[in-house]
């Protein structure tokens, strides 16, 4: 017998690129709805109750609602939006965060799924939290790029449509500058930090893929690393684990002429995990596909856990670059 899987905010940047995912594989069949009632509390509660498995791609408001609109108690729900990342009763939708994430995503009714920056953010920081190289209170602070595909369809008409040749648009941006990017509350809880980081993102002129980037100071470690032993940590941290890779220290074998883009990872799954530095200094950086291992990669990855199937299944997606 098929999965029943209700994508809710299936026309959208998240939907579209999960769709592109599940429509490979002959295990799963799609409930659809009436595209002229996307939006219709009533014919999406339908839906909603009748599926195995939902997948929320939606606005933070309409996931709460949509979670709201089910009744039937054997739904799971895998949400792709802000709403439910650091609320009681969800599991976080990253395996690879220690040795029983995988477990609790297994049996869970509710997942939520990382944000696209805190997926690279807690990908760099939860192994030297877990391994007591950072304490608590690191003054740590992060960076990060994504391409204009992470801001959703408006965004991306803006890039490809009706701003294109603005040249407003030509430049990387910086944006999220009270420093309350929605990413920080669960930054700060999956890693047990006492103060969320002092993040700044970015968004650059081109559609998809993130660097997100963590410098570190030796002296400020509670274990005595230098970059290289950073690495090694890590390579034995993610030993065996299908998705992330960590790259050998201050390999630049695949870069140009020392310049590194943001797009490697792209259509992936994977997420690449970078150190450089010396010995005072560090730097992690973590790259991935914003719309891969930073959305609709993981709630696939997700999907394929919550049913007991090879996590691996039908995670290439549709690569737009
Ligand atoms: N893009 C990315 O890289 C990432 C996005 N996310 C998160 O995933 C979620 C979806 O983002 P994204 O796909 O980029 O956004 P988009 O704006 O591209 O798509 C959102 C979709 O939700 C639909 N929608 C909006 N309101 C409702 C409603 N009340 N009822 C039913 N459908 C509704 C929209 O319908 P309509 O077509 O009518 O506009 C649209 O199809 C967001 O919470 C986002 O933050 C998470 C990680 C990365
Ligand atoms: C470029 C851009 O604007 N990106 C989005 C993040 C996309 C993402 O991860 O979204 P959710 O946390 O909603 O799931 C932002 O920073 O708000």
């Amino acid at each position: 017998m098929k999965h029943r899987i209700f994508v809710d905010g299936r026309h959208g940047t998240t939907g579209l690129e999960l769709g592109a995912r599940l429509a490979a594989r002959d295990d799963v069949e799609q409930i659809v709805i009436d595209p002229e009632k996307h939006r219709d509390p009533a014919a999406r509660k339908a839906c909603l109750n009748e599926a195995e498995i939902v997948f929320l791609c939606l606005p933070d408001a309409a996931a709460r609602e949509a979670v709201a609109l089910i009744e039937n108690p054997a739904v799971r729900v895998i949400d792709a939006s802000t709403a439910h990342r650091t609320a009681s009763g969800w599991i976080y939708g990253f395996p690879e965060l220690d040795k029983a994430q995988r477990g609790k995503i297994r049996t869970a009714s509710r997942v939520a799924v990382p944000g696209c920056h805190a997926t690279g953010f807690n990908a760099a920081v939860h192994p030297l939290r877990a391994e007591g190289v950072l304490t608590a209170d690191y003054p740590l602070t992060a960076q990060s790029i994504s391409g204009y595909s992470g801001a959703g369809k408006a965004m991306i008409a803006q890039y490809e449509d009706t701003r294109k040749d603005d040249p407003a648009l030509k430049s990387p941006r910086l944006y999220a500058l009270g420093l309350h990017h929605k990413h920080l509350p669960e930054m700060q809880a999956i890693n047990a930090l006492e103060k969320p980081p002092l993040f700044t993102p970015m968004v650059g002129p081109y559609r998809q893929g993130m660097l997100v980037l963590l410098p570190l100071r030796r002296e400020l470690l509670a274990k005595d690393l230098d970059a290289a032993a950073v690495r090694e940590l890590y390579a034995a941290y993610y030993q065996g684990e299908p998705f992330i890779r960590v790259i050998p220290f201050d390999d630049q074998s695949g870069f140009d002429g020392g310049y590194f883009g943001a797009d490697g990872a792209n259509g992936t799954n994977r997420l690449d995990l970078f150190v450089f530095g010396h010995d005072e200094e560090i730097l992690v950086v973590s790259r991935l596909d914003n719309l891969g291992k930073g959305a609709s990669g993981a709630a696939v990855q997700c999907m394929n856990l919550m049913l007991g199937i090879d996590e691996r299944t039908a995670l290439v997606g549709a690569a737009h670059f």
